[in-house]
């Protein structure tokens, strides 16, 4: 166990220590739990020096995304606690304020530390508290807008930002854009090897009183026909030190003491290595950013052999269409892999871009593509998502523009929580004119619905929604069975008594593991509503259960009690979904658990429903919390 009084305490000789000690906890841990392993294991000794020189408790440290934040979390007292680490009830993957005060701001999501310090930093100065503001930004965070549009602001906010920009030449996969280039010239670079031995002997020289940023600054100038330069902090006006070695202790510890008083805002650029320290991680960090389980002596994964996700199966049909539809085109948000794209980038490259953590940008560059007759097919997690609303609007859907979307992660995701769950995408297409959402319930489905949207050129906002699941199957009997229906339609699973229930995508097999005597039906179109089905449903049944794995309010229940509300058509109706509330982290079998839409729950409240007499909404809500 190590806590912060003992860094405290510590020699910088004895941090080294400190740093197998972390890592190994860390191993130990993410083998069991799975998690961001790679990221982690980088940032072990930037942790250890910042800790050292500024304090987490005094100061207020801001980490990006917070994916590597788990060295934070054992030096800030989570020492043991860190075995639940993405548990049910146990310690968040992420800073959150509600887990600790330490964790001095929430994320998940990445590109937000800058603009959030900032806010910290002129909050602090109106209350009249003196504190350092520290930020700690990854290369792949330094190239999201939000980032680059406060790292535009902190000249004129007179701010004194420390910004720890940790360059590891990673995203989740390589990096990519015009800065990350230069970044990795500038560490490959002969001048950064002699940098890193002149920055050495500055240490030792301003240890006698000089300034070292001056000092450096004057190797800089000397090197200068050497550094291939990022020019880019100074035209912001940051004072900019390095790249500098970020696993060398001394060193980070000497330049974050010199930098601790700085009355101006001030750029450390270490240079890491992703998963460092272990040899597994080191040498496939894509893997190892977000790992399931695995044997911590040999770094295999726990995977389960035949079994493929929903990203794999998306990839690998759209890349069978786009074989033989030349306007297919496949954009990313910094996931290739996450997202299934990967062998997609590498079969046609010309028809493939990744553009880094830029989902707005991602999709305004769709409706570009769009306006030229290209077909594009933005693929983004539900939750990311979210940033790039305005975009779905004004540049897509009002544009009356044909761009799929392929709203990965749909759902709850499990491990990673709150910041992660893809629970608002059917509310938020639903607000948008014309828009389309398809949700499928099976891999086979997921084939037979994107071949449809594109062979049957089903056009305007078009939205697939799949979850973060594995199912058994083989991707080549997929594309062989597949065939094109009628997206539009929904399906009557089985007919039973009394009762019909309305289940989207994932639901549909809750419902039916149910075993109830309903009819069943697969809302495989969220919007618009096959009203035929519908008009059908209620001529024949007097119950209504609607269940989706997303948000209920604004979510396709509600759309169901519109529809039956406009017809005059009075029915009882229960709606099922999440809550109004963020839900928290654990398997997604817990958290279907918690949410009351596993099978056993969705059977016990569709009985306790039927038994009841409700006749109002407001009395269906009170019946939902019950
Ligand atoms: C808005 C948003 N888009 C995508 C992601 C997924 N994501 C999480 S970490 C990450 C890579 C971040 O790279 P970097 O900031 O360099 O951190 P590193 O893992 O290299 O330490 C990405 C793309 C996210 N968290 N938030
Ligand atoms: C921190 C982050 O946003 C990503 O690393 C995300 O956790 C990956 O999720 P998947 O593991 O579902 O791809
Ligand atoms: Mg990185």
């Amino acid at each position: 166990m190590l806590t912060i009084d003992q860094l405290k305490d510590a020699k910088v000789e004895d941090l080294e220590r400190f740093a197998d000690l972390i890592r190994k906890r860390i191993i130990e841990v993410v083998s069991q739990n799975g998690g961001h392993l790679a990221s982690n294991l980088g940032v072990v000794e930037l942790t250890l020096a910042l800790y050292k020189v500024f304090d987490p408790r005094q100061d207020v440290i801001v980490w990006d995304t917070s994916h590597q934040c788990y060295a934070h979390k054992l030096l800030t007292y989570r020492w043991n606690e860190f075995s639940t680490l993405r548990k049910f009830g146990g310690i968040s993957g992420f800073n959150t304020t509600k887990e600790s005060p330490l964790d001095r701001f929430g994320a998940g999501h990445a590109g937000t530390a800058v603009a959030a310090a900032l806010g910290i930093e002129k909050g602090l100065n109106l209350l009249g508290q003196k504190k350092n503001v520290v930020v700690v930004l990854g290369d792949g965070a330094l190239t999201n807008g939000e980032t680059l549009e406060s790292l535009n602001q902190l000249k004129s906010l007179n701010s004194k930002l420390k910004i720890v920009l940790n360059d590891n030449g990673m995203s989740i996969s390589q990096n990519v854009g015009a800065l990350s280039e230069a970044f990795a010239k500038l560490r490959t670079s002969q001048a950064y090897l002699t940098f890193k031995n002149l920055v050495k002997k500055a240490l030792s020289i301003s240890s006698l009183g000089k300034n070292l940023e001056e000092e450096l600054k004057r190797l800089r100038e000397s090197l200068k026909q050497f550094i291939q330069g990022v020019d880019f902090f100074e035209a912001l006006g940051l004072k900019h030190i390095g790249p500098v070695d970020g696993h060398d202790l001394r060193l980070l510890v000497g330049i974050f003491e010199r930098i601790r008083d700085y009355d101006y805002p001030v750029v450390v650029h270490v240079v890491t290595q992703k998963g460092r320290g272990y040899k597994p991680a080191e040498e496939n960090c894509v893997f190892f950013h977000s790992s399931p389980k695995f044997d911590p002596e040999s770094g295999e994964p726990v995977l389960k052999e035949g079994w493929l996700s929903y990203s794999e199966v998306f990839g690998e049909t759209l890349l069978r269409l786009a074989q033989t539809d030349e306007k297919l085109f496949a954009i990313t948000a910094a996931m290739p892999d996450g997202t299934g794209l990967r062998k997609f980038s590498e079969s046609l490259p010309d028809r493939f871009v990744d553009l880094g953590i830029t989902e707005q940008s991602c999709v305004t560059f769709a409706a570009g593509l769009a306006s030229v007759g290209m077909r594009p097919v933005v693929a983004i997690y539900s939750t990311f998502l979210q940033r790039a609303y305005d975009q779905i609007v004004h540049d897509v859907a009002l544009q009356d523009l044909n761009v799929i979307f392929a709203v990965d992660r749909a759902g709850l995701v499990g491990e990673d929580g709150p910041t992660h769950h893809g629970v608002f995408d059917i509310a938020l297409f639903r607000t948008v004119p014309n828009s389309k959402i398809f949700a499928p319930r099976s891999l086979q489905d997921l084939v037979n619905v994107l071949r449809s949207v594109v062979e049957m050129n089903v056009n305007g906002t078009v939205a697939i929604r799949y979850p973060k699941q594995t199912e058994a199957g083989i991707f080549e009997e997929l594309w062989n069975q597949s065939k094109l229906i009628d997206p539009f339609q929904w399906e009557i699973i089985k007919e039973g008594k009394d009762v019909a229930v309305l289940a989207v995508g994932t639901m549909v097999q809750n419902v039916l593991s149910a075993n109830l005597n309903a009819t069943v039906v697969h809302v495989r179109c969220v919007k618009p509503l096959d009203e035929k089905t519908l008009l059908r449903i209620a001529e024949t049944h007097e119950s209504i259960v609607t269940v989706e794995e997303g948000v209920i309010n604004g979510g396709f229940g509600e759309s169901v009690l519109n529809f039956l509300n406009d017809r005059g058509l009075v029915k009882k109706v229960l709606l099922m979904g999440i809550e109004d509330d963020f839900v928290p982290h654990g398997s997604r079998e817990e958290l279907l658990k918690l949410q009351k839409l596993d099978p056993e729950s969705i059977r016990d409240r569709v009985v306790l429903f039927l038994r009841k007499e409700v006749g109002t909404y407001g009395d269906q809500v009170g019946m939902r919390r019950s």
